[in-house]
């Protein structure tokens, strides 16, 4: 029996679940490129693992089995004579190496390496014209051979971003969507996803609702499950609304989704919010943690199936968010907790060092980072169980404990 997926909801008792430990890339990560690679400042690679294996074990001491993303490829690598090979001509054409001598160059290099974990590793890292000898022959480029300031110094970026597995891909029911990424430069993460449910002889036979070659982006991030027939999606900087149209004809209309409903919520564009779940996260049956600047200004869709195979109906949902989000849930009400407190300052600090990303491990029992005190504070109070993982450098890729994780399966709530 494989294992495959099962994840219906936000909050169900999480049974097992896909991390990255921060690795070399966090090396490759000069500062004048930190805009562009979508990262806001150097981390301390060591303290970032430290962080992050600390995480992992507040997950393990809960009863939840750690996967890490590294290994499943390589797991699948190891599986599948060949694999690897294919992964390698795609990785290849989509790593930005500027001329032939230069890919051939690199292909040898990574082609040396033998250990299937190590290969993913090092293509996760990047690299850099100090790693490999140039040849100066036929074929050679300028660009390979000049030492400038305005050439880089990397002949493939490395993926910081690769610790918020929540992004490249997101489970859904027991199928997954393998999203096409807003950025190039983390688009590339995706590359993973595919060969996992591909050929890792675990999850090879899930179905997939969407895929990386599509023509619109959508993030893992924009995605939450709330349960086995409703689905919440953000139409934000990261997911475009013609994503989820793409998304609701696949889910709606492949048998092996229970999916009956989206909600898509059109929240606003810029990086404090840029997932729905960096706005809204639900914590508990009837609760969740929420964005204050949020409140009353949120268009929300409904879509559900229409009478003939592939069309979907869509309407605009005139009312509250508590009201729309009680509805969904199938609670009386729910309560939404602002981030900080409601407190504007505490509020903003705090959302950008991710006070609402939240990963509840079961109803009420959530993770989240120790920086964001006001928060925590408020959840306490609400009665919520904090599991709290340490935060100053893992923050510093504007993530939390939500986006460092992608559940592969809850129980059902
Ligand atoms: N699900 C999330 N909120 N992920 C946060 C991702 C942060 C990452 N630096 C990016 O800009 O893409």
């Amino acid at each position: 029996m494989t294992k495959g997926l099962r994840v219906h909801s936000e909050i169900g008792a999480l049974k097992r679940v896909c991390l990255h430990r921060p690795g070399e890339e966090l090396l490759n990560l000069p500062p004048f490129e930190l805009e562009r690679l979508l990262f806001d400042d150097v981390p301390f690679l060591e303290v970032a693992q430290e962080e992050h294996d600390a995480f992992a074990q507040i997950l393990r001491d809960q009863g939840v089995e750690v996967l890490y993303l590294e290994k499943l490829v390589a797991e699948a690598f190891d599986a599948v004579p060949g694999a690897r090979d294919e992964f390698l001509d795609q990785y290849i054409a989509e790593a930005g190496i500027k001329g032939d001598c230069m890919r051939k160059v690199v292909r040898e290099k990574l082609e040396s390496i033998t250990d299937n974990l190590e290969f993913v590793m090092k293509t996760m890292a990047g690299l850099t014209k100090a790693e490999i000898e140039i040849p100066l022959s036929a074929g050679s480029t300028l660009n390979a051979l000049v030492n400038s300031e305005s050439e880089s110094d990397l002949i493939i970026d490395p993926m910081p971003n690769l610790y918020f597995t929540r992004d490249p891909f997101a489970v859904v029911g027991n199928g997954v969507c393998l999203n096409r990424m807003y950025s190039v430069t983390r688009n590339r993460e995706t590359l993973y996803g595919k060969y996992i449910f591909k050929y890792h002889p675990d999850y090879k036979d899930v179905s997939l609702y969407f895929r990386r070659d599509a023509a619109f982006h959508t993030e893992g991030g924009d995605v939450l499950n709330i349960n086995a027939k409703t689905l919440a999606v953000g139409i934000s900087q990261r997911t475009q609304a013609a994503a989820i149209d793409v998304m609701a004809q696949n889910i709606f209309w492949n048998s092996d989704s229970e999916v009956e409903r989206i909600l898509a919520f059109n929240i606003p564009n810029n990086r404090a919010m840029m997932h729905l779940d960096t706005v809204f996260t639900q914590i508990d049956h009837d609760k969740f943690t929420i964005h204050p600047a949020i409140m009353g200004t949120l268009q929300v869709f409904e879509l559900t199936p229409g009478k003939n195979s592939g069309d979907v109906n869509i309407t605009e949902l005139n009312d509250t968010l508590e009201h729309i989000l009680a509805n969904a849930t199938g609670q009386d009400q729910v309560k939404l907790i602002p981030c900080g407190g409601g407190d504007p300052i505490a509020a903003a600090r705090e959302q950008w060092n991710d006070g609402s990303n939240t990963l509840a491990v079961a109803p009420g029992k959530i993770c989240v980072y120790a920086r964001n005190t006001v928060t925590n504070d408020v959840l306490y109070k609400e009665g919520l169980e904090l599991l709290v993982c340490p935060s100053a450098e893992l923050s510093r890729g504007r993530g939390g404990p939500r986006c460092m994780s992608m559940p592969f399966e809850r129980e059902d709530i």
